[in-house]
């Protein structure tokens, strides 16, 4: 046995695949085959479904009738909304979302078939539902009226509809559009190995998005987003930001937004794309000062610590400019991923070897009970 230890996995490779690479020397987020900025610059979000899902990209007529397909599965069962309405209103929504989501599969009656053609029914399923549990979920829970789906939107203005009751603005459902591109997958992060862990027991697809959703809720991960909202309101000012950012360095903590275990000391290209997005977004609503702040930011943490702002650093900013409520931010995330981990549980149950690493061993040996008197 390989006795060698890679603390965290960092660097090892866990799977082949045919969805995504990290290609960092080059900048390039390769999602089969294309680069996801020039996708999120030139494509829809259901066209990068399509690709994800099909392996090709779709024609005109290929992604409307996806666009179909997933509206027709827009309805819930009325049981979940009783299972989401008795949750306390404190609930964190990414625990109401993965509540949701567990929720769901005991709806379906053909959970054991994992064949590749289920399967791709499950994601569209899922496609459909995830987002109105993350936006009805949050009604739900406030006892809030909920905002029933509007088939004569777009799916995407649909998703941001249900979330703020406002039908969105066209600039608003652009960007939105590619918030969900950029969010949409990710070659083997933490959330998408666990789904893939979980689906190698051949497990189900839900069971493995639950797992994921369990993983992106942390500080570390998905949960970045939020954290940066918080921070970013907390500094009433760029000198506040500014100060606030060192103060917490002094005392040796993490700044949410920033860092990545694979581009180490290198922009995160989706970074960029939002923080275009952001400008443009913050020019139409008079809020620069919102964009000048995480400028600064930006520029703090690359001076003091060489560090780069990751996806969650301007993706925050964007969705609160959208009128997203803080707490979904990271629901919004795991929706907008939940395309690139059904692919990736497709993938793996079609070629399928379960996940069982070693350990180094590092505790005591040859103990014994004590004696029983
Ligand atoms: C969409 C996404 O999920 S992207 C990730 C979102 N998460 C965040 O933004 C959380 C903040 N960032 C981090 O905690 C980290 O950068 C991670 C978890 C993303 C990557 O971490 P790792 O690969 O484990 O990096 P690692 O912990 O080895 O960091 C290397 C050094 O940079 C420092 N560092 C890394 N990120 C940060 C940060 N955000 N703030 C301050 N210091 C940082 C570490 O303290 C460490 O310094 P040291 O060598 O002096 O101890
Ligand atoms: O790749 C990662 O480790 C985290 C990340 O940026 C993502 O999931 O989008």
């Amino acid at each position: 046995m390989d006795d060698t230890f890679y603390p965290g996995l960092e660097n090892v490779i866990a799977s082949e695949t045919q969805i995504s690479y990290l290609d960092v020397e080059n900048e390039e987020i390769v999602i089969r085959g294309y680069d996801l900025m020039d996708l999120a610059r030139n494509a829809k979000y259901l066209d990068l479904v399509a690709l994800l899902l099909d392996g090709g990209f779709p024609t005109s007529e290929r992604r409307n009738e996806l666009e179909q397909k997933i509206k027709s599965e827009y309805e819930l069962p009325v049981q979940l909304f009783s299972v989401l309405q008795l949750l306390p209103l404190n609930a964190h929504m990414m625990d109401v979302l993965r509540t949701g989501i567990s929720a769901l599969a005991c709806f379906e009656t053909n959970l054991d078939d994992r064949s590749v053609n289920a399967n791709y029914q499950r994601a569209i399923r899922l496609l459909a539902k995830v987002p109105q549990i993350v936006a009805n979920g949050y009604h739900a829970v406030r006892n809030e009226p909920l905002i029933q789906p509007r088939g004569d939107l777009t799916y995407t203005a649909n998703f941001l509809y249900m979330i703020t009751g406002q039908i969105p603005l066209p600039i608003e459902a652009d960007v939105f559009d590619q918030c969900l591109m950029v969010y949409s997958e990710h070659e083997m992060p933490n959330s998408t190995f666990a789904a893939r862990v979980i689906a190698s027991t051949q497990s189900d697809m839900y069971g493995a998005l639950t797992g994921a959703a369990a993983s992106l809720k942390g500080n570390l991960h998905g949960g970045a987003n939020e954290a940066v909202m918080n921070m970013l309101q907390l500094a009433g000012s760029e000198a506040e930001l500014e100060a606030l950012i060192l103060e917490k360095l002094s005392r040796k903590e993490r700044i949410m937004g920033f860092g990545h275990r694979v581009y180490m000391n290198k922009p995160d290209p989706r970074a960029m794309l939002m923080k275009e997005a952001l400008a443009h977004l913050a020019k139409q609503k008079n809020e620069l000062q919102l964009y000048d702040k995480c400028v600064v930011g930006e520029f703090v943490l690359k001076r003091e610590k060489n560090l780069y702002p990751n996806l969650d650093y301007y993706a925050a900013p964007v969705f609160h400019l959208l009128g997203i409520p803080t707490e979904l931010f990271t629901p919004v995330f795991l929706a907008a991923r939940t395309v690139g981990i059904s692919a990736h549980v497709l993938e793996q149950h079609e070629n399928n070897r379960l996940f069982r690493p070693r350990v180094l061993y590092k505790g005591p040996r040859n103990l014994r009970p004590p004696q029983i008197v």
